[in-house]
């Protein structure tokens, strides 16, 4: 891709919801007014402290384009999912008058965006929102498909509502301020798409993984579209996981205890690195899944610098708080696992025995 080419792929349109575009490439901050539209008078651009700047100068731009605009700062990373800090939102939104016609734009990593649109669902029922991922993690998945949520003391993203956006757009140079570590964790969710759905984008970080580190790499636009492109065919036909969309929790079910038990000072990427390796030997010991390919998850991950490992002694911990996981139902624990490269599928119920060893391979 040129660096002035602009990607679209458009998400949804079928069982009656709204389609969008996600558009990646670089300065598209004049897409932004259109996607706001005229019907609305007022923007509310919800960002991160890290950037403030961006925050304002969006406000501004909105400003100059006739729109009443405000800026909502709100704490950086998981310390915005929570219900004060929507509650937060939802005063100032009060307080400049916002009605339905009125627009949010959530602009930042993951969770910036999660509660954007989760503020978006709920004000007045439901608002229109747009997202402006910053981080590789946000573009290639959190902005796409609709999932919006907040995380309470019991668990990650307990509340929440399917909320698709309006529009997302993925500016690259984003990518130029992002420290490395956030740089690398958003990596888990491309490679997790590489392993549910395009064994290319394996290819692609194999080929070079330092390269892969940075947003200088020669891969990095292929990577991140190929990766919107997996969740787009998924959410496009599974909006609200009754089936399908369940695949893109691949190695969720354990990423989503760890965070908990490490009350989500972990990066997510982080975790879901660690939840991909536990899901790959329980494919592996389940007689599911191919050595070749449980080795790969291994060093992958551990190429790109992604970890592999955590805490042996929180087994029982993770194992109860896994048992209240989403995809659970009544006490059956489900995992998402791998019959094979780009195979995934439910594996229902797990002999205990087999889950304790999966997590001694994982467990340090
Ligand atoms: N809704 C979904 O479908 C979905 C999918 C995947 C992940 N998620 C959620 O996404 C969140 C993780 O997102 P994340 O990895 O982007 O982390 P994040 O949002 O916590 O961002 C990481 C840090 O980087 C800062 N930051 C963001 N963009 C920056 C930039 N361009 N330059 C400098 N600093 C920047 C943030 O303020 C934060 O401090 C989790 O809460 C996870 O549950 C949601
Ligand atoms: O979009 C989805 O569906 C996913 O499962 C993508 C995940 O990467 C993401 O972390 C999501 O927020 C997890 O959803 P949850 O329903 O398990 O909270
Ligand atoms: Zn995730």
């Amino acid at each position: 891709m040129s660096s002035e080419a602009v990607t679209r792929i458009r998400i949804g349109g079928t069982a009656g919801t709204d389609p969008y575009e996600v558009l990646v490439g670089r300065r598209l901050l004049g897409e932004l007014g259109g996607l706001v539209g005229e019907k609305a008078k007022r923007v509310a651009v919800v960002h991160p402290e890290a950037l403030a700047e961006t925050g304002d100068a969006l406000r501004a731009d909105l400003a100059d384009q006739g729109y009443e605009a405000i800026a909502i700062q709100v704490p950086n990373a998981e310390e915005a999912k929570t219900a004060e800090v929507a509650a937060y939102c939802w005063k100032a939104l009060g307080q400049s008058g916002f009605t339905r016609t009125d627009v949010i734009v959530g602009v930042g990593g993951g969770a910036t965006t999660d509660l954007a649109g989760f503020v978006a669902a709920t004000w007045l029922r439901g608002v229109r929102w747009i997202a402006l991922p910053t981080t590789v993690l946000a573009m290639v998945d959190a902005a796409v498909g609709g999932k919006t949520g907040i995380n309470t003391a019991e668990g990650k993203n307990l509340v929440g509502a399917f909320h698709p956006p309006a529009g997302v757009l993925c500016d690259l140079a984003a990518l130029d301020s992002l420290p490395v570590n956030d740089y690398v964790s958003g990596l888990a969710e491309v490679i997790k798409a590489g392993f549910i759905a395009d064994p290319v984008i394996l290819d692609l970080i194999e080929s070079d993984p330092q390269a892969a580190r940075t947003p200088s790499g020669p891969h990095t636009a292929e990577l991140i579209e190929r990766s919107i492109r997996v969740k787009a065919d998924v959410v496009s036909s599974d909006l609200k996981e009754s089936g399908l969309r369940e695949i893109l929790n691949y190695g969720h079910t354990l990423a989503h205890a760890i965070e908990k038990n490490e009350r989500y000072k972990w990066r997510h990427g982080a975790a879901v690195s660690v939840g991909m390796h536990f899901a790959a030997e329980l494919g592996r010991l389940a007689g599911r899944l191919d050595d070749a390919t449980a080795d790969r998850h291994r060093t992958i991950l551990e190429s790109v610098g992604l970890p592999l490992h955590y805490r042996y002694d929180q087994w029982p911990k993770l194992l109860e708080t896994m048992k209240v996981d989403k995809k659970s139902r009544g006490d059956l624990l489900r995992f998402i696992v791998l019959d094979g490269l780009a195979k995934p599928t439910v594996f229902e119920g797990p002999d205990p025995a087999v889950l304790l060893a999966a997590y001694g391979e994982v467990g340090e």
